[in-house]
Parts: structure tokens; C-alpha cells; sequence
């Protein structure tokens, strides 16, 4: 069991439809491709980062990940276990279904939503270490929850437990809900946008905590963030991987060095671009997309769907979908882009001018 990956997704599609009411058959319901066709791992105590702009599918995926959202298509397996046979066929499963979900953690985009705000933190912090460890006395709770708040530096932590949400600054809320998620000992934590919302100057405390505390705790991260910066922080300090999501695809996955210093999507470099302040050079002048918008997601671009904004878009994007190109032996690491192979007839097709059938409004 140990030889699996802590999470392995596999093919995984999340479609929403709108509607389903009584009167949709008069009306086009409209699906919203959320996530298309994922395959990835993640490993014991790794680091994934997961980059992207609004609307991309990162939250979708993520929740998808740690089993709060089913899948359309495709599986995910926790240490070789499906989490939704696990759920839906309860005699089958090697892990328990409550064992699953309460071993992969969510710390919200918000954090304030995860904390009760008419409850001082005590209560909010003893009601899920008795929902999952009924067998723990009261004095072994407390226990655990100190201990917690002087690992993430809120000590004492009686000063802290008596507040109530709204008493605590931005970054306080944000490691108690740090404080919550690590109460149940997690194996994954998806920390979705979780330091968004941070000042610029705690974002990095912030980091340098989540990877102190990963290393005491063993678990692994799934790190969600539009900020490529931030990715890269996280990414460089923990040896871990970024994974680059367009239109509900991820486009590229990699190592740091892969993504920051040899991008194989044009994408990426596209999202390198935006961040040029990270280059010494301040990046380079020319706007790297061919146009601005991105497409509806409920109606996807025929061929490779970055076709239409591709600076480097030839005729055969336009019909063909590119499938992984992988860029590894373990095949783990994988660009969506004909330009990662060599070989591929996109060196012999004809390149979009202006005025050619892609879709330049
Ligand atoms: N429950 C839902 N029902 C219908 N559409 C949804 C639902 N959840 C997400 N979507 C749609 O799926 C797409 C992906 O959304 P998602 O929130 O996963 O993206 P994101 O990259 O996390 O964006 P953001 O950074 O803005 O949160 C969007 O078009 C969104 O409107």
C-alpha cells in the first residue's frame, strides 16, 4: 500500500449543467467544462502548486482531489483506494470513507467561513476533535489544541482560544484555520487561495509556516494560487512541482525548474509574462497572447483550446487536441503542447496569419 501515491487522479472530467428543473427541455441547458481529462499525483509530504487564471477549474480540481466534489468521469484514489467507491460501496473499501475525508483538509479561500463567528475559537476547535477522535478525554483535546497554537506561534494560546473570529487580525484567522485542518492530523492539505487575501508581507510568513509545520506533520500540500510569485515561492522552498491549468486542462506540470526556467506551453510563458517583476530584466516587452479574452468554458475552442490566444498557434492546433506529451521517464511531469515534440507534423503546418479562420474578435 505504501508504494501508491497519496493521491493519484486519473482522467478526471467535471461537467456542470445548469438547469435540470421541469421546464429545461424548453430551454439549452449549458454544461461548463470545470475539468477536463486531469491526470496527477501527489506524493507523500510533496508540494503541488496548482497556477491559473479565475475560472480555470483550480478550486474545482482541488475539491475534486481531497473527495468533496464527485467527478464526472475519471477516478481518484487515496493510497490506491477510490474515494467514491469508498463512499458509495462501503464493503469494498480498504480505507473508510470518514478515514479519507477527514485525512484530506480544505483550508478555504475564506478562511473566516471555516470558523464559527459566534463561537469563541475553543468551541470552534474542540467540536471536530470530538466528532473524529470520540476516544480522546477532554483534557487530551486541550492538550492537542495548545500544543497546535504554539507551533503556529499564537501563545498563549488562552489568550487566543477565548476570542472570538472577529477579534482576530487576517493572519491570526488564517493560522487558526491552520490550527484546524492539522488538528485531524491530515495527510493533504489543499490550501485553496488560502493566503490570497493576506497582507503581502505576512504571505510569506504565511508559506514559510505551512512548509515548517509540513515537515512536523508529514503532510502533503495542494496549494492552489492565481499568483505565479507565490507558486514559485512555494514551489522553490519545497522542492515541489507547479502545475499550470488552462480551461479546465492542466497545460503543463513540472518541476520549478522545468515551469520557470525552460516553459514548454506557451501558456506558461504567458503567465510568466504577466509576471514579468519576477525576471531581473523586468520580462520581456512583447504581450505573449494573441488575444486577451478567454473563451466561454461552455463552449470550448475545437482543437488545442489555447489556440485562439496562442502566439505560437499553427493550423494544425486548430483541429487537433494535443494529448500529454510527457517530459520525464517516471511520466509524471507533461506538457499539452504539439511544440514539446519534435517530431509532430505542427513543424510542417502552416502558421495562422491574420485574417486566417482562427477566431480573432
Ligand atoms: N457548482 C458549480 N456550478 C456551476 N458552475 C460551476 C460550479 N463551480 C464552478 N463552476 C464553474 O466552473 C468553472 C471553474 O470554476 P473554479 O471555481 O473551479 O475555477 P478557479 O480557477 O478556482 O477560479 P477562481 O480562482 O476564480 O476561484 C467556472 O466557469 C465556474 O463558473
Amino acid at each position: 500500500m505504501s508504494s501508491e501515491p497519496m493521491l493519484s487522479i486519473d482522467d478526471v472530467s467535471v461537467a456542470f449543467t445548469d438547469g435540470g428543473g421541469l421546464f429545461d427541455i424548453f430551454s439549452d441547458s449549458e454544461t461548463v467544462r470545470a475539468v477536463n481529462d486531469v491526470s496527477l499525483t501527489l506524493g507523500e509530504q510533496e508540494t503541488l502548486t496548482l497556477i491559473g487564471e479565475s475560472g480555470c477549474g483550480k478550486s474545482t480540481l482541488g475539491k475534486t482531489a481531497i473527495g468533496a466534489q464527485q467527478p464526472t468521469s475519471g477516478t481518484v484514489r487515496y493510497r490506491g483506494q477510490d474515494i467514491w467507491k469508498a463512499r458509495n460501496d462501503a464493503g469494498s473499501a480498504s480505507i473508510p470513507f470518514d478515514e479519507i475525508r477527514s485525512a484530506l483538509q480544505i483550508i478555504h479561500q475564506d478562511p473566516g467561513s471555516a470558523l464559527n463567528p459566534n463561537q469563541r475559537l475553543r468551541t470552534s476547535l474542540m467540536i471536530p476533535l470530538k466528532q473524529w477522535y470520540p476516544d480522546l478525554s477532554r483534557e487530551e483535546r486541550v492538550e492537542r489544541i495548545h500544543t497546535l497554537f504554539e507551533q503556529v506561534g499564537m501563545s498563549p494560546p488562552d489568550d487566543y482560544l477565548n476570542r472570538y473570529p472577529h477579534q482576530l487580525s487576517g493572519g491570526e484567522t488564517q493560522r487558526a484555520v491552520l490550527v484546524r485542518a492539522l488538528l485531524l492530523n491530515p495527510d493533504v492539505i489543499l490550501a485553496d487561495e488560502a493566503i490570497s487575501a493576506l497582507d503581502v508581507s505576512l504571505r510569506v510568513e504565511m508559506m514559510d509556516l505551512m512548509l515548517e509545520l509540513q515537515e512536523l506533520f508529514q503532510t502533503s500540500y495542494l496549494f492552489i494560487s492565481h499568483d505565479l510569485s507565490n507558486a514559485r515561492y512555494i514551489a522553490e522552498k519545497s522542492g515541489g512541482r507547479i502545475a499550470v491549468m488552462y480551461l479546465g486542462e492542466i497545460v503543463e506540470i513540472g518541476s520549478v525548474d522545468e515551469i520557470m526556467e525552460n516553459p514548454q506551453h506557451p501558456y506558461t510563458k504567458a503567465l510568466q509574462w504577466a509576471t514579468a517583476n519576477l525576471y531581473d530584466d523586468g520580462g520581456d516587452a512583447t504581450f505573449p497572447l494573441r488575444k486577451i479574452d478567454v473563451p466561454d468554458p461552455t463552449d470550448l475552442p475545437s482543437g488545442c483550446h489555447f489556440h485562439p490566444r496562442c502566439p505560437e498557434a499553427r493550423e494544425v492546433c486548430q483541429r487537433q487536441h494535443p494529448e500529454r506529451i510527457y517530459i520525464d521517464d517516471e511520466e509524471t511531469n507533461y506538457a499539452r503542447c504539439f511544440r514539446a515534440d519534435e517530431q509532430h507534423e505542427y513543424w510542417n503546418s502552416p502558421e495562422i496569419t491574420s485574417g486566417s479562420s482562427v477566431d480573432s474578435s
